[in-house]
């Protein structure tokens, strides 16, 4: 399936796909956001083969469809496989020269940078030293469903913005350590949004970036003016940090405390502010928009089958005792490790409903062959994680919402060491670092919220799971639910 290419190359060719016409394919590529580009892609898998190749910008882009050629790639073969390509124009800004870990190349900086994050704030010692503060947020978010619930007007509740901001609070103290003001959280969002909705209209700058800088002039000042809202409102909170950290006035290690800290292996050098500002919106970014699209989806999926929502209750009255809540109106998140249908609707909720449905894309380090067909080290590799979750191959009814099927399957490990069954954290040494963080998190809300709440769908209302991109996959029409308090 797989062997490396150094010496006398024979001839092997890229993955079939489509003709390609220079210019006008690119163009009619880039003006398509990835989901436009799914169904396109399902056309020419089933036509071509599980992997294929779109030239996109003259580079050769290889999409993967299948779990076992997904496996060799990227948990074979990790160490080649684990490369970024080489970036846009305008993504080299936006991550100060590929100063995050996402954009790094495979090397000293991006090992540097990803420890970091491992071992300083996902450790599980480094995730527990924050549980006040999901007490915090959890009560918070229960609080504003319930009176958005009582509000006159509401039969139902929209509850993605609540979503939201309940995940945007617990990074951004992560990042700062400070419970930001609403206003503040609003500002960090605010920057943070208009840059991934103007993602496709930047996209186009990185096409013949000396002509555009002429042409587009206009987009490309829009362009670096987002980029300096970003600055603007994200260094004060470090520089704050900087200053409670040298006049010692907190002892709690946020994400600024570990990167004020950091050197860099190959420029020997501390980071600079810039680069800061890139990593706390790569950390934000990363933990936010992901865990709350997953969390509406499930919900979405409790409210459309009561059955398991009654089940995930039961199982949470089982482990707590006895039907009288009293005191016991939180699930504590050290209890979390006994419920293992929770567990199970979590994993259905991200095989079903997988925020990315790509991971971000790949590079090789040097030319390979890889089912027979060569993947050039110039080329992007992406993989098709939705594809994989729905593949019926693997998955018996694999558009239906069957917790059930992962009960049989108790060590299943979604980090697809052994197997790749699904992938929606990516895998191999680029998966993504906060799975266990985003997990928790998604454990802990969802046993919270349905353990004090009984959510249905309200009266004449429905459940309509329909798929809409955005940075993540989010529901086309938001969930509304009819919530009551759970006596
Ligand atoms: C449900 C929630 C989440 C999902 C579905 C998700 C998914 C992903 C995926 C698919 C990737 C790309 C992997 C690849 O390129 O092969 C990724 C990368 C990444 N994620 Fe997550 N993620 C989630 C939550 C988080 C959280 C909570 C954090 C941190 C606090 C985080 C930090 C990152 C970082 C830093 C990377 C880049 C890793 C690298 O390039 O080495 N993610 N994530």
């Amino acid at each position: 399936t797989f062997s490396s290419l150094t010496n006398n190359k024979p001839t092997v060719n890229l993955p079939p796909g489509p003709p390609h016409i220079p210019i006008i394919t690119t163009l009619s590529w880039l003006r398509k956001s990835f989901s436009q580009l799914e169904p396109v892609l399902k056309t020419l898998h089933a036509k071509h083969g599980p992997i294929i190749t779109l030239k996109i910008i003259s580079r050769p882009s290889i999409f993967i469809a299948d779990h076992s050629i997904a496996h060799h790639a990227l948990i074979q073969n990790s160490s080649i496989f684990s490369d970024r390509p080489k970036p846009f124009p305008t993504s080299i800004i936006m991550s100060c020269n590929q100063h995050t870990i996402s954009s790094a190349f495979y090397g000293a900086t991006w090992r540097t940078l990803r420890r970091n994050l491992a071992s300083e704030m996902l450790h599980p010692s480094k995730i527990k030293s924050f549980s006040e503060i999901r007490k915090w947020v959890l009560d918070t978010l229960i609080i504003r469903l319930k009176s958005a619930s009582e509000s006159e007007y509401a039969d139902s509740v929209t509850v993605i913005p609540h979503f939201k901001y309940a995940m945007f609070c617990l990074l951004v103290f992560m990042c700062f350590g400070e419970r930001i003001n609403h206003e503040k959280i609003n500002d960090i969002d605010r920057v943070q949004r208009s840059f991934l909705l103007s993602i496709s209209k930047i996209n186009i700058l990185n096409f013949w970036p000396k002509v555009t800088r002429i042409l587009l002039h206009k987009r490309w000042e829009e362009f670096l003016k987002l980029r300096k809202d970003q600055e603007d409102v994200l260094l004060p909170l470090i520089r704050a940090r900087k200053q409670a950290k040298e006049s010692r006035l907190n002892n709690l290690n946020t994400y600024v405390d570990t990167l004020l800290e950091l050197e860099l292996p190959e420029e020997k050098r501390k980071l600079n502010e810039e680069e800061m500002v890139s990593l706390c919106l790569e950390f934000l970014g990363a933990g936010t928009d992901t865990t709350s699209t997953a969390l509406q989806w499930i919900m979405a999926n409790l409210v459309k089958y009561p059955d398991v929502q009654r089940r995930i209750v039961e199982e949470i009255r089982d482990v707590m005792g006895g039907d009288d809540k009293g005191e016991k109106k939180e699930v504590k998140e050290e209890d979390l490790h006994k419920f293992q249908y929770l567990k199970c609707v979590i994993l259905e909720g991200l095989r079903r409903h997988p925020p990315g449905h790509f991971v971000l894309p790949h590079a090789v380090t040097e030319d390979v062959v890889l089912n027979g067909y060569l993947v050039p080290k110039t080329g992007v590799v992406n993989f098709l994680v939705a594809q994989m979750g729905w593949d019926s191959r693997v998955w018996e009814d694999p558009m239906e919402f069957k917790p059930e099927r992962f009960l049989k399957d108790e060590t299943f490990d979604i980090t697809g060491k052994k197997e790749i069954k699904m992938m929606p954290f990516g895998a191999g040494r680029r998966i993504c670092p906060g799975y266990t963080l985003a997990l928790l998190h998604l454990e802990y809300f969802v046993a919270n919220l349905v353990w004090n709440f009984d959510w249905k769908v309200p009266e004449g209302g429905d459940v309509d799971l329909s798929e809409t991109s955005e940075f993540t996959v989010v529901m086309t029409n938001p969930l509304k639910a009819h919530i009551s308090l759970r006596m």
